[in-house]
């Protein structure tokens, strides 16, 4: 641009001349190659969000990434703070006016996880302060922390930007990624957390080149790597700031206590938990020694899970000295509840004892003594009434449960990355309970904005992650956040070949003692790169038991599924061929035997369906998971006996008819099936089961069905019995002819079913024989063989009652919309 228009238009904006001589200074060549360094893009605008072009994005990325690591660090150019501020304001009022029309489209954003990033591991204290103009682009300045105060309103994609100034004056953009509660939160939330003037110190702060070119940005992802400044505090005691003791537009901070308690209360009334901890910290500040702040922060703490933190203030006020009968009270009742949460059920209900003792009549805390009760028979005999949680997950996925852990242990195997693994402490019979875990982080599609359409690229497995998944860190570093004591259980996970290899033991030791928290000055640290590894390594999608739901695991890949961090499920290693299987109801993950288990067996569970083709789910398991090069289990070895040249043969030939199998004539179907067993050359038994066969045996079943005659039928319900043997079930009814060769099987109720019940057929999704087992019944039932309709029937409910629980009650109310469309469920209520 022509220096004289520039200069014409910066007096017009009000730049003054010294301003002006800092922006020329960056025509210099110099400056202009630092500059030039700094504008290369991968970013797409705008973002490239389709399926089909994500290697093609990931690509770009990932060459950007290995562009920009080898280049030097170099000084940033210096940006009038004016220029800044009003770019900034400029698109807060878009973001603004967007949000208020909201509704009339779908906003989209991009980003990337999985680089190198850096999280401060010591105190402020150890630190020495540091300005913009003596910090290097690309580069994380340890050893230093970055004092400044926000000088512009905020803004919000997927991290909060906002524009602060150094002491000297010097403006700069900050981006704040994965801060508590702000994932999916409002303009105005973030302004009660980030107010124009507030005064931080970034830890060890990184000054980035950012991927949408543009100005280089001080990047903070870890949220313990702030520190809020109390105007007050020794660190700003000598600070002088070159633009003056405040911002203007800032309101100044008073100093008394009441005035925090006042404005935390509000907080508090409109729902916003974390400003009004913000809050009554910063009256903690001006009076450390008041309880009520305490015991307010404490609640607010209670309503954000943070429990660690919320049991440590409340403690604090019962055993303070002098604090009076009914705080000391309120604060025995807040620290059960926070003990609760903490999954500290025995410690809970004495508290809640104590409390009862005085407050005999209190139906709340008797009610709290019997949830107490329940929770610890739970988790000691992991007895649970599926049913009833099945019913409350329809209406609120967030389940009170305890956790279970059943004949299982963590031990050290070698052979496995991570060097750990799970192993049976004795026999464990088909269908007994492993696990029942709770989420430490849970992101659900639900609870998210369905108005934003997210993709991260995940240069870790270099894929496109969901927006369950990059949200699910955020949510996994606010658990940790404000709950310090969860930080081992998920740091103590397999981070990749990156990170040295986690402890051999697990779960952590129980830390008893809950740790205080100040939001202001949090003292525990969270490695936010490694904790996007520990996700992308151990983080489940999960898939709510539904009825319409669980016949389509191909959701899953979809963008609408939720992601969560089940810390003791992650120590299981995977198998094609697995030994237990998964099933959520809401949140609760529980972890079932699908066969017998010998006492010291590895107990293993499937990462991916297994049912797919061996090529597909080795290149699932490299890319996403095993990152080795082939996967030792059952399955996949005997696919591999049958050779390569088959497997590709079978592949083409499944691809070919995964589209109309259904319309295809039933001698084209034979033929297919013909070709198809050619390519299992190695023997296979039920336990080693031939998948690819089970859709071909079905639709020949639905076209001999379509026949409507007797014949036909028998013949549908032999080639149905087939298609369920290829998926690794051992049919033991008579139609299929092998009665002498099979000893028919008993139920623990003395009933004879269909199949061989020592095991489940699909021994990673049991669930998914149910539809085929009614379709048997059906037919049996249309050719008025109600003895061997009835044996169907009863078979598909013990496939749900071993792999999920819940008898035939929780059977009627999953299955209902299936036994209608099959006209078996007067039978069916019948018969049970
Ligand atoms: C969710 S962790 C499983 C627990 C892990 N072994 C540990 O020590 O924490 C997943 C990682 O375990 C390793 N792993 C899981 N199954 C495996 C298998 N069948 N063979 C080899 N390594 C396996 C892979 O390194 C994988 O990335």
């Amino acid at each position: 641009m022509d220096p004289q228009m520039l200069t014409r238009m910066m007096a017009q904006m009000g730049i003054t001349p010294e301003e002006l001589a800092g922006f020329m200074s960056q025509f210099d060549p110099s400056a202009t190659a630092a500059r030039d360094s700094l504008d290369d893009s991968p970013y797409d605008h705008p973002p490239q969000l389709s399926f089909a072009a994500t290697p093609e994005t990931i690509k770009k990325y990932k060459a950007w990434y290995e562009r920009d690591s080898k280049k030097s660090p170099t000084a940033a150019p210096t940006v009038p703070p004016r220029l800044l501020v009003q770019a900034q304001e400029q698109q807060r009022e878009e973001q603004e006016r967007e949000a208020l029309a909201a509704e009339n489209g779908i906003s989209t954003r991009m980003t990337v996880i999985g680089f190198p990033k850096h999280s401060c591991k010591v105190q402020l204290g150890a630190l020495k302060p540091i300005t913009r103009s003596t910090m290097l682009v690309r580069k994380t300045h340890t050893g230093s922390y970055f004092l400044c105060r926000s000088i512009a309103p905020c803004t919000k994609s997927i991290s909060i930007q906002t524009i602060v100034e150094d002491v000297n004056g010097a403006a700069q953009v900050l981006s704040i990624y994965n801060f508590p509660t702000t994932y999916e939160a409002s303009l105005a939330y973030i302004d009660f957390l980030f107010p124009v003037g507030i005064a931080m110190a970034i830890l060890e702060p990184t000054f980035k080149v950012v991927t949408q070119g543009g100005n280089p940005h001080i990047r903070v992802d870890s949220p313990t790597d702030i520190v809020f400044l109390d105007p007050r505090s020794d660190v700003l005691r000598d600070v002088h700031w070159k633009t003056g003791s405040q911002v203007s537009r800032f309101n100044a901070w008073p100093s008394d206590s009441d005035h925090w308690k006042a404005r935390g209360n509000n907080y508090f009334a409109a729902g916003h938990w974390l400003p009004a901890a913000f809050a009554y910290s910063r009256g903690l500040q001006c009076d450390p020694d008041s309880l009520a702040l305490r015991s307010n922060r404490s609640e607010a703490y209670l309503r954000l899970n943070f429990y660690s933190a919320a049991s440590a203030d409340a403690r604090y006020v019962r055993c303070a000295a002098g604090a009076e009968l009914l705080l000391r009270q309120k604060a025995l009742f807040r620290e059960a509840k926070a003990e609760y949460g903490r999954g500290r059920y025995q410690k809970a209900k004495s508290l809640l004892e104590q409390l009862h003792s005085s407050h005999a009549d209190d139906s709340d805390i008797v009610k709290w003594i019997a949830r107490c009760t329940q929770r610890l028979h739970e988790s000691l005999t992991g007895v649970y009434d599926w049913t009833l949680l099945y019913k409350q997950s329809q209406t609120d996925p967030h389940l009170d449960v305890a956790e279970y852990t059943g004949p299982i242990e963590v031990r050290p195997m070698s052979n496995r990355g991570g060097g750990r693994g799970i192993a049976a402490t004795r026999v464990i019979d088909v269908g007994e309970l492993l696990v029942v875990a709770k989420p430490l982080s849970l992101a659900t599609d639900a609870e998210l904005q369905s108005l934003v359409l997210q993709m991260t690229v995940n240069l870790l497995t270099s894929k496109m992650d969901k927006r369950s998944q990059s949200a699910n860190v955020a949510y996994a570093a606010q658990a940790i956040y404000g709950n310090p004591d969860l930080h081992d259980h998920a740091f103590h996970l397999y981070a990749g070949p990156d990170y040295p290899p986690p402890p051999s033991s697990f779960p952590p030791p129980p830390v008893d003692e809950p740790t205080e928290l100040d939001p202001l000055k949090p003292r525990h640290r969270i490695d936010l790169a490694q904790l996007e590894s520990i996700c992308t390594h151990n983080a489940f999608g999960v898939m709510p038991l539904r009825p319409e739901d669980r016949r389509k695991p191909d959701d899953l890949d979809k963008l609408d599924s939720s992601t969560g961090l089940y810390p003791l499920p992650s120590l299981f290693n995977h198998s094609c061929a697995p030994n237990s299987h998964i099933v959520f109801i809401g949140d609760i993950m529980m972890m079932r035997a699908s066969r017998t288990i010998h006492r010291d067996e590895e107990v293993t569970s499937a990462y991916m369906t297994p049912t797919t083709s061996y090529f597909e789910r080795r290149r699932t398991l490299q890319e996403g998971w095993l990152m080795s090069d082939i996967c030792d289990c059952r399955q996949c070895q005997y696919d591999r006996a049958d050779g390569e040249a088959n497997l590709r043969h079978r592949g083409r030939i499944a691809e070919g008819f995964s589209v109309d199998l259904f319309s295809k004539p039933l001698a084209k179907l034979r033929s297919l099936q013909k070709k198809l067993s050619a390519t299992y050359v190695a023997a296979r038994g039920p336990s080693h089961p031939s998948p690819a066969l089970y859709p071909l045996h079905h639709a020949i079943a639905e076209t001999l069905r379509s026949s409507h005659t007797t014949a036909g039928m028998k013949d549908a319900i032999k080639e149905d019995m087939k298609a369920l043997e290829y998926r690794g079930w051992s049919v033991t009814d008579d139609d299929i002819g092998r009665r002498s060769k099979k000893a028919r099987t008993l139920t623990r109720r003395g009933e004879e079913l269909a199949v061989d019940t020592s095991f489940l057929g699909d021994p990673a999704e049991p669930l998914q024989a149910i539809p085929p087992m009614l379709r048997v019944a059906q037919t049996y039932f249309l050719c008025d063989d109600m003895m061997n309709a009835t044996r169907w029937i009863k078979t598909a409910q013990w496939v749900l009652n071993t792999s999920v629980g819940g008898g035939k009650e929780l059977f009627m109310m999953i299955e209902r919309p299936l036994l209608k469309q099959f006209d078996l469920l007067d039978v069916a209520t019948r018969v049970l």
